[in-house]
């Protein structure tokens, strides 16, 4: 029997900045329309490791397999034009640009479909229709963190990746943007994501993968984890 193709598979990754080693022989599959959650403290290597899978660093060993090909080597650009669309850590968007104009931008530089993206993604945070034409430098934080993940809708993506869009948001944003998480993926879109909000990983992975030190210390079923156990997984 053939085994299915996982939507990302990442082999023994390693990767750093200059001399500095922060990721060590990293391995992880995503299956696809699955979301899988990264958990860590804070300086363990959760956006390095976003960061080299989305292509914005090189790793030094290791690579990375997006629906079975070799993407390690890939530009960035070249990899959003693969489906693989990343919201960063603090609500990155155009500041001077409106809102719409942050969509339709995005849009029109990735080409991955018609105009009906734009209203999709609007469709799925309704709080941005009244602020089409608000620039993105006067949203709220959670507004900001909506209008991110909206424009990484706009592209199409197979693959949404998502650091951190819980933090420092109001907790009923917090509620919208789980919502359109679940929705998204519910599409069949597969989606990786950093989240410190333990209840919030929780609730919305299908896979936990724990990483300490840039080191992998647990990966697995959602269902294989309890609040406690997840809990003294994230204290090591
Ligand atoms: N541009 C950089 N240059 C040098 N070192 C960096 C750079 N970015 C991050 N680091 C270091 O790499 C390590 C991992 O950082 P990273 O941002 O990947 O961690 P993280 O788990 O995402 O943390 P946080 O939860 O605080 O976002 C940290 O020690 C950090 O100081």
């Amino acid at each position: 029997m053939n085994t299915p193709t996982p939507h990302l598979s990442v082999r023994g990754l390693s990767a750093g900045y200059g001399r500095a080693r922060v990721l060590f022989d990293i391995d992880l599959t995503i299956e696809p329309g699955t979301i899988a959650c990264v958990m860590g403290r804070n300086g363990v290597g959760k956006t390095t490791l976003l960061n080299t899978i989305t292509g914005l660093i090189t790793p030094t060993t290791g690579t990375i397999t997006h629906n079975g090909t070799d993407i390690t080597h890939l530009a960035p650009h070249h990899r959003t034009r693969r489906g693989i669309a990343y919201a960063p850590q603090g609500h990155d968007t155009f500041a001077p640009l409106t809102v719409a104009e942050n969509l339709h931008v995005t849009h029109q530089a990735t080409r991955r479909g018609g105009p009906e993206l734009i209203d999709a993604a609007l469709a799925r945070f309704p709080r941005l229709q009244p602020l089409l034409h608000r620039k993105a430098a006067l949203l709220s934080g959670g507004q900001a963190q909506q209008l991110a993940i909206a424009r990484a809708l706009v592209t199409n993506p197979s693959l949404l990746v998502l650091d951190e869009p819980t933090e420092g948001i109001q907790p009923n944003i917090v509620a919208e943007i789980e919502a359109a998480i679940t929705d998204t993926a519910a599409q069949g879109i597969t989606i990786l994501l950093v989240e410190q909000y333990l209840d919030v990983a929780l609730r919305l992975a299908d896979t936990v993968t724990v990483i300490d030190a840039g080191r992998i210390i647990h990966t697995g079923p959602r269902t294989e984890l309890t609040h406690e156990s997840a809990h003294a997984l994230m204290a090591i």
